[in-house]
């Protein structure tokens, strides 16, 4: 895993018992998944308006907060950003075709 990706992991896990008062990933928890959803969403969204745009600082920032949120996601619902590595390497040399084919659902 790429170094600031298990490092930004690792604060998210301490964060779930961080004052959300002094920290946003805590606020984010204490908002709820509703909240975490919402975000995700937007920056979806303006991720989606960058591509548009064009303009590679602007994906670049976008997507960061966009991945950053994802994380959030991730640790929100106890999940170990690992097993989304896993699952990217699991595909990695698979033609997205037959993956596609693959997949149950
Ligand atoms: N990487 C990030 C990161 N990227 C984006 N953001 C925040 O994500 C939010 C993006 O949403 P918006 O642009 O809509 O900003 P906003 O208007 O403040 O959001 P809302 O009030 O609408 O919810 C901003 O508040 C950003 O500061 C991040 N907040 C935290 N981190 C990392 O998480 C760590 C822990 O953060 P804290 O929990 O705040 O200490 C930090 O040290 C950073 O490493």
């Amino acid at each position: 895993m790429s170094d600031i990706i298990k490092q930004l992991s690792e604060v998210l896990i301490e964060r779930k018992t961080a004052d959300a008062d002094s920290s946003y990933v805590a606020s984010l928890y204490a908002a709820g998944t509703d909240k975490i959803l919402k975000k995700l969403g937007e920056e979806a969204v303006e991720t989606v308006i960058a591509g548009k745009g064009g303009n590679k600082d602007e994906i670049i920032y976008e997507t960061a907060d966009l991945w950053f949120h994802s994380l959030v996601l991730l640790a929100h619902n106890d999940i170990d950003t690992q097993a989304v590595l896993d699952e990217l390497a699991r595909r990695f040399g698979l033609s997205g075709l037959e993956e596609k084919a693959n997949r149950s659902k």
